[in-house]
């Protein structure tokens, strides 16, 4: 082979580690623009660039953000938002994303700078617009806009057997949700029971205002039929995602490890939340996670691994703590949610300990 063809093999090898970082404050959100001339150039992008040799991913993502706006993060709550791998064709890049929150202040000072340092053109965009794709970006962020897309609280439902010294539990569970479940808000729907997919249809058509995570597992083609139409909004778009349990995600891992055995079928039309509770399950949710990538399936955009502290639901599982919570939450390639013992009002410690989101069932209604 020519020394030329030997060097292109080379170059669409290696990989570039990017370090990307999704500066808001509050729903204003930071894009820069790529010039022309540059690779996925004529569209937005959030602030980022190469990691050098020997720097972290977290050091590059305060280098770039300094090099190119001015700001300095460096005493920010920098928060892993997940990594991901993406080939262009002419290009292969690793993403390692950042989410970061800017003070008022500091937010003050940049809102109207509409050039980088760099001389390239900045834009502050509220989320319904970035989420909508009203600004073009690189193929590679889709992924990060399903990950931006997860609130910072879910709440969970109670499990069937909650109610179960009532007369009629599934109308006690459904009563009770209907009335409580805050407005608008996603709520993971646990019900544990094999036979919940019909009290789970009716909560949702007398919630159309909420965004339900269902269990993988589950059918609910029933809600595609065209009669389930609610105020103008039809059921089966309630449905944000599918949920994977830990059991379930384990059984998949072991099903691609042997090759004697059938890869269990995982939903193919649903963004994935997956629940972990330890190292091995967060590298099969990690699997799980770019496996999707390749295949250009709908992404995994969240990770609950639990439990952080003691809980009434589950009295019995070892809490891991704040610190081997977070030293976790570094290992995963997706958003993390806190789970077990939290209030909603712990967002901002989970934000510390690198997770995104926090969910629960009691205190989250
Ligand atoms: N900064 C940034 N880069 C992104 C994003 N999404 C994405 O795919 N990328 C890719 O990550 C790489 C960023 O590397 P870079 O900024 O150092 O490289 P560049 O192409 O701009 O310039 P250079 O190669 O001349 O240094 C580019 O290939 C770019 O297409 C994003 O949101 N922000």
């Amino acid at each position: 082979m020519s020394s030329k063809a030997n060097k292109n093999r080379e170059s669409q090898k290696a990989i570039v580690n990017v370090a990307v970082a999704v500066i808001h404050h509050k729903d204003q959100y930071l894009l820069g623009f790529r010039d022309a001339a540059q690779h996925q150039g004529n569209r937005y992008e959030f602030v980022g660039g190469k990691i050098d040799n020997n720097e972290s991913g977290e050091q590059a993502v305060i280098r770039e953000v300094a090099e190119e706006t001015g700001i300095a993060i460096q005493d920010n709550t920098i928060v892993k938002l997940g990594r991901l791998h993406h080939d262009y064709g002419d290009k292969q890049v690793s993403l390692q994303v950042y989410k970061i929150e800017l003070t008022t202040a500091q937010y003050e000072q940049h809102k109207h700078c509409q050039y980088g340092l760099e001389g390239q053109a900045l834009v502050w965009v509220n989320k319904r617009d970035l989420l909508t794709e009203q600004y073009p970006l690189p193929a590679a962020n889709k992924t990060i806009l399903e990950w931006l897309s997860v609130p910072t609280t879910i709440a969970i439902t109670y499990p069937l057997t909650h109610f179960k010294t009532h007369s009629d539990p599934r109308s006690a569970w459904l009563q009770y949700h209907q009335e409580n479940l805050a407005s608008k808000s996603w709520v993971y729907m646990r019900v544990k029971d094999a036979m919940s997919e019909d009290i789970v249809g009716r909560l949702m058509r007398q919630r159309p205002d909420i965004s339900v995570i269902v269990s993988h597992d589950a059918d609910y083609s029933f809600l595609m039929s065209k009669d389930l139409v609610v105020e103008n909004k039809h059921t089966s778009e309630q449905i944000v995602a599918h949920h994977l349990t830990h059991t379930t995600l384990m059984q998949w891992f072991d099903s691609i490890q042997d090759s004697s055995a059938s890869t269990q079928l995982i939903s193919h039309t649903h963004p994935l939340f997956v629940s972990c509770h330890d190292a091995a399950s967060i590298n099969a949710a990690n699997h799980l996670a770019s496996t999707r990538l390749q295949q250009q399936l709908p992404p995994v955009i969240g990770a609950f691994l639990s439990p952080i502290l003691m809980t009434q639901t589950h009295p019995h599982a070892e809490p891991l703590g704040w610190e081997t919570w977070s030293s976790l939450a570094q290992l995963a390639d997706m958003p993390i949610i806190g789970l077990g013992g939290l209030s909603p009002a712990m967002i901002d410690q989970a934000l510390t300990y690198g997770g995104i989101s926090v969910a629960g069932i009691r205190q989250f209604y």
